[in-house]
């Protein structure tokens, strides 16, 4: 695939990183609204995806042995050189930003909730437990997004085309870095019909928020989140080792957290990691979307065989992904973690 050698970027294998207990007095930390220290500029690791096609076979087995290590000790990683344009991302925060004009917030009020398949929905919280406006839409297997702002509908499918892609190749590096045929996850996840929800999120909603929380801690179910952002700030990932890392990722790069059925599949050894948003004094007003690649929603999820031994019995009840979304009543539009639910 790769024709020429893309610069290899943090492309070493993992140690544990002695930053993250020594920023711990930095100014950098914030408190927002717990006495978990914050610490900043903690080094998030960096995949480079083109390298995990690369021709190069040497090049290719150490970026899968990278993203393995990487899957295993963080769970989280800063995905670069995947292909989508630059000209793609500014199409979505475009579309965003106009879908979330301020003077046409009752137009937006069609798309609340009304029944439990909505396949589009859209909301505005605004409370001490959350903050921010939002629109969620089902972009996969079949694609949904209001039609207007002219231009916002196909700006975020020229999004999904060019993420699905990146999602298929990451289903194929991960079965690859876990030891298996590259077909591994895709076949486990049924991924060809894989359940996409994305959520566009505002923050602060209205331009004020109601105390420090944008989204409150949780994890995502699914095989991952791809998540972008138009301006850093407040996005935080908890670390294996209980830090709280403030996410500043690389312009258009792409944030990947590991969903919990990737945790459930492997019988724990990869982790779906809690993540929040803070909404720091309304200081930054951010776009993000968070888009939660699921397996099928008829897609039956448990601890492989591969993963269970005596030493390892199943730690997760078996479930279809449909199931799964709707064991802590949620709709599946919500994409609520159910882990807690379908932990043994
Ligand atoms: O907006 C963000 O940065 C994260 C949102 C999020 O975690 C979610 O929608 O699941
Ligand atoms: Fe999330």
């Amino acid at each position: 695939m790769a024709e020429t050698a893309p610069v290899l970027v943090n492309h070493r294998p993992f140690e544990p990183n002695p930053i993250l207990s020594l920023h711990s007095t930095d100014s950098s930390i914030i408190k927002p609204h717990d006495s978990i220290a914050v610490v900043d500029d903690v080094e998030i690791p960096t995949v480079d995806y083109f390298m995990l096609f690369s021709d190069d076979l040497d090049e290719r087995s150490k970026a899968l042995e990278y993203i393995g290590h990487v899957c295993k000790d963080f769970g989280f990683f800063y995905l670069v050189n995947h292909g989508i344009s630059d000209s793609v991302f500014e199409g979505v925060f475009k579309g965003i930003s106009d879908f979330f004009n301020p003077t046409e917030i009752e137009s937006r009020k069609q798309y609340e909730k009304k029944n439990p398949t909505d396949r589009i929905r859209w909301g505005l919280r605004s409370s001490p437990g959350e903050n921010r406006e939002y629109l969620k839409i089902i972009a996969h297997p079949q694609y949904h997004c209001p039609t207007k702002p002219a231009g916002f509908s196909e700006s975020m499918e020229d999004y999904f085309k060019g993420l699905r892609e990146v999602v298929q190749g990451l289903g194929k590096a991960v079965s690859k870095a876990l030891g298996f045929e590259e077909c591994y996850i895709e076949k486990a996840f049924k991924l060809g019909t894989g359940f996409d929800v994305s959520a566009m999120n505002l923050y602060p909603p209205n331009f004020r928020s109601k105390g420090s929380i944008g989204v409150p801690d949780h994890t995502d179910p699914g095989f991952l989140v791809s998540l972008i952002q138009d301006v850093n700030g407040g996005l935080q990932v908890f670390s294996n080792d209980g830090n709280c890392i403030n996410v500043n990722m690389p312009t258009n790069a792409i944030f990947i957290n590991l969903g919990d059925h990737l945790e459930i599949l492997t019988n724990g050894k990869y982790k779906s990691h809690v993540h929040r948003v803070v909404v720091d004094n309304n200081k930054v007003k951010r776009i993000s979307v968070a888009t939660l690649h699921g397996p099928s929603l008829d897609a039956f999820v448990s601890p492989a065989p591969e993963f269970v031994d005596d030493s390892h019995p199943p730690a997760y009840r078996g479930m279809t992904y449909k199931q799964s979304l709707q064991a802590n009543g949620s709709d599946e539009i919500d994409v609520q973690s159910s882990i807690e639910q379908i932990r043994l």
